[in-house]
């Protein structure tokens, strides 16, 4: 923390006003939100009033009608998810949603009128059909509503809104429960939420239309929403394998976006959080490639055991919390802790032990939520329930946030994660529901010892043991540092850094950890990298350190040679592989006869440019497998990791505007190129956010470098006196180099 009470990308866009404040977008994350309220209030409410409806009948009805609603409800997302894309590209989507959600609310509406098991299930069909139809006129609205560099900002608000009323909506059920429960009776207006879930509608509704701005039709490119519009039957038809292996070689539009993907409430993804790109600290050679069988089945194991608990317990928990004595309020209260669980797992999973390996993590997660459904379904009290599956909820929130992210997919992992968790998902809450009622309630007596237990904690049960070995096997198959010992690796994850065997730091002697700092200024042409790495070393030195700064490529005598050779404009007709190996032998020189050096000394190292450089053009821009070129670049720099990189960020076209003198090489290559890079950067300083400080580079060069000089105290050896920055943000600026 530091005095800005914040970290990393928090402060680095604290202070731009939120993208909130841009108004019409702000009316669509209304809209959007109120809609997903309703769409999760009706989950439960619909449920319930289908366990009420049958309430006198056995429980192998009701069961079947607790399992209809649930089933109906995610079918839409499994069958017709891509469907909606290219139609919400070609209407008006505000009347759209509009009349989409007017009708919604007509049809929860009719159902508590109605009263009627059939009629409940085929509005629980429709309303999630209508929930499809929101994620593709976010995606395909903001373009027209936010200016670009805040699209991502915008994606990932939007996201909140649309999981953050998951939680919401349970608690708000769990009270209308009770008030219903103390107002008009124990369990006598199951319809009461029912009747919410349809203001509700009434309400987003009227707040779609009052949007006003939404563009009215087209930016829907085919190609471009592709990830989003997979197919999830076909993905799961045609295997992971075979998609990854089309998709590797980064050709074509195929790679272009390395973006991973993340769900609305519906299940269809909202373009999200880019995939993380493999940093420099790719250090273990076995993680590098996903296209290998194993990790493939660990993904898709993981996503099952994912699915499998946590829909368990929604199939389960208007059942278990009758037997636990809860009635609709214990099922309110069990799917609150299940989703504030998972809201908190989505929020923390990529920040958690952020130097541990993602894989093990992953698996770790899956683990941990399978082993949590085991006292779910064993515990009889209906509080500690509550709890443990928020503690399930977390662990399958992070095992969803870091699996949707592995950079080894190359963005496919979300849609082939989500496609075998909505599988299983679908399997899970059709079966348990009757499994329980045909279970039936049983007493077991063990000398004195009574223990009643119910069929839906049996139920329960049966998922937890399935799932554990899944888990464990989960982690095995995901496990990329086989070999290293999980418990000195934890700990030294828990304490910030990434845990060395020691047989293999002794066998790697080049690297300095103990003694310097690395500081790197990555970012596009143009982002201001030599100006503020200049302003923060004269910064530093002022202050008494040791600073060297130096940039790349051509930091040395071979260095200069070898920049000469990429970027003059003759240079024609060089292949990219050659063009990165280039750049990775010009970094080994830098590092071997300017950086190690100087950190052995104890010095600061301030690197106008670093590996990310090669990461994000030659990988992300020239679209050249990213995993191989970090393992080229470990190699060629010993596994030497800055400890902190500066991001700038701004548009190409800005950056580019900035430049006054003729265009090199790599300058002259495309907007699009360019644009790769910028996501490309993104990605990579998302991966890790310890390390990384993301900076809005559009702002005045004083106030970007006050920013840069708050994050740089924090990993100095001694600290500079806070305040000093006020004194020295006043450094003439300097100007062009
Ligand atoms: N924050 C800023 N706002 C406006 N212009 C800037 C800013 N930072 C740098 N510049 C100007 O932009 C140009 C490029 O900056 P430079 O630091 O050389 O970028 P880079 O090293 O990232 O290519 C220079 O003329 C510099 O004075
Ligand atoms: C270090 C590095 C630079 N580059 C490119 C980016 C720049 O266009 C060029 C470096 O030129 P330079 O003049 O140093 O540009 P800048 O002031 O923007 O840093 O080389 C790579 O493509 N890969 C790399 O690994």
């Amino acid at each position: 923390m530091n005095r800005t009470g914040a970290t990393g990308q928090a402060r680095a866009t604290e202070p731009r006003p939120g993208v909130q404040a841009i108004k019409p977008f702000r009316r669509l994350w209304i809209a959007l939100s109120l809609s997903s309220l309703g769409h999760w209030l009706s989950v439960p409410a619909l449920t319930a009033l289908a366990a009420a409806l049958t309430r006198g009948e056995d429980p192998a009805t009701r069961a079947q009608a607790i399992a209809g609603v649930l089933v109906l409800m995610v079918l839409p997302a499994l069958l017709l998810g891509p469907l909606a894309w290219p139609a919400m590209a070609r209407i008006d989507r505000r009347l759209a949603m509009a009349a989409v959600d007017g009708v919604r609310f007509a049809l929860v509406l009719s159902v508590a009128l109605v009263d009627a098991v059939p009629w409940t299930l085929a509005a629980a069909f429709l309303v999630a059909v209508a929930s499809l139809l929101w994620t593709p006129v976010t995606v395909l609205s903001l373009p027209g509503l936010v200016p670009e560099d805040r699209r991502e900002d915008a994606r990932r608000s939007a996201l909140r809104g649309a999981y953050g009323a998951a939680p919401v909506a349970a608690v708000v059920f769990a009270l209308l429960a009770l008030a219903g429960d103390a107002l008009l009776g124990s369990g006598s207006r199951a319809d009461l939420p029912v009747y919410a879930a349809a203001v509700v509608f009434l309400a987003a509704a009227g707040a779609t239309f009052a949007i006003g701005e939404l563009p009215a039709r087209g930016a829907y490119v085919p190609g471009d929403q592709r990830a989003a519009a997979v197919a999830p039957l076909k993905l799961l038809f045609q295997g992971q394998g075979r998609d990854q292996g089309q998709g590797r070689g980064r050709s074509g539009r195929d790679g272009d976006t390395g973006q991973a993907r993340q769900t609305a409430p519906d299940g269809v993804p909202i373009a999200g959080a880019h995939a993380a790109g493999a940093g420099p600290a790719v250090r273990e050679p076995g993680g590098a490639h996903a296209a290998t069988a194993g990790p493939v089945r660990g993904l898709a194991l993981a996503g099952m055991v994912i699915a499998l608990t946590a829909a368990a317990v929604v199939a389960a928990a208007r059942l278990y919390a009758r037997d636990l004595g809860g009635g609709d309020a214990g099922y309110g209260s069990v799917l609150a802790g299940l989703t504030a669980g998972a809201a908190l797992g989505l929020f923390l999973g990529p920040r958690v032990l952020a130097p541990f390996s993602r894989r093990r993590l992953l698996g770790l997660a899956v683990i941990a939520a399978a082993l949590a459904l085991v006292p779910v379904a064993l515990v009889q009290n209906l509080v500690v329930v509550v709890f443990l599956t928020g503690v399930l909820g977390l662990a399958a929130g992070v095992a969803w946030a870091v699996g949707t992210r592995l950079p080894e997919d190359e963005g496919r992992a979300f849609a082939y994660l989500r496609a075998v968790a909505l599988l299983t998902g679908l399997i899970v809450v059709a079966v348990v529901p009757p499994l329980a009622g045909l279970i039936g309630e049983h007493r077991l007596t063990l000398g004195d010892a009574v223990y009643d237990f119910g069929g839906a904690g049996a139920a329960l049960l049966i998922a937890a043991v399935l799932a554990v070995p899944a888990g464990l096997v989960a982690y095995r198959k995901l496990d990329d540092r086989a070999g290293v010992p999980l418990l000195p690796d934890l700990s030294a994850a828990l304490r910030g850094h990434t845990y060395v065997p020691p047989e293999e730091a002794a066998a790697r002697p080049g690297v300095v950890r103990d003694r310097g700092v690395f500081i790197a200024f990555e970012g596009g042409e143009g982002a201001g990298k030599t100006t503020q790495a200049r302003l923060a070393a004269i910064w530093l030195r002022d202050h008494g350190y040791d600073v060297v700064s130096t940039h790349e490529p051509g930091a040395t005598k071979i260095g200069m040679r070898l920049r000469a050779m990429l970027l003059d404009q003759e240079t024609t007709g060089l292949s990219p592989r050659a063009e990165t190996l280039l750049y990775a032998a010009d970094r080994a020189d830098h590092v071997a006869n300017v950086i190690l050096p100087a950190m052995e000394r104890g010095a600061i190292v301030v690197s106008d440019r670093y590996v990310d450089s090669s990461l994000a053009y030659q990988g992300y821009g020239r679209q050249q497998d990213v995993d191989a070129i970090g393992r080229v670049n470990a190699w060629a720099t010993g596994g030497l990791v800055p400890d902190l990189t500066v991001l700038l960020e701004v548009p190409p076209e800005t950056g580019l505007g900035r430049l006054a003198s003729p265009a090199d090489r790599i300058e002259a290559e495309p907007h699009e190129f360019h644009e790769r890079v910028r996501q490309g950067f993104h990605a990579l300083a998302e991966a890790h956010p310890e390390r990384y400080l993301i900076v809005d580079a559009g702002r005045p060069q004083a106030e970007i470098s006050r920013e840069i000089q708050y994050r740089i105290r924090e990993i100095l050896p001694d600290p500079v006196p806070a305040g000093t920055e006020d004194v020295t943000s006043t450094f003439p600026a300097i100007k062009d180099l």
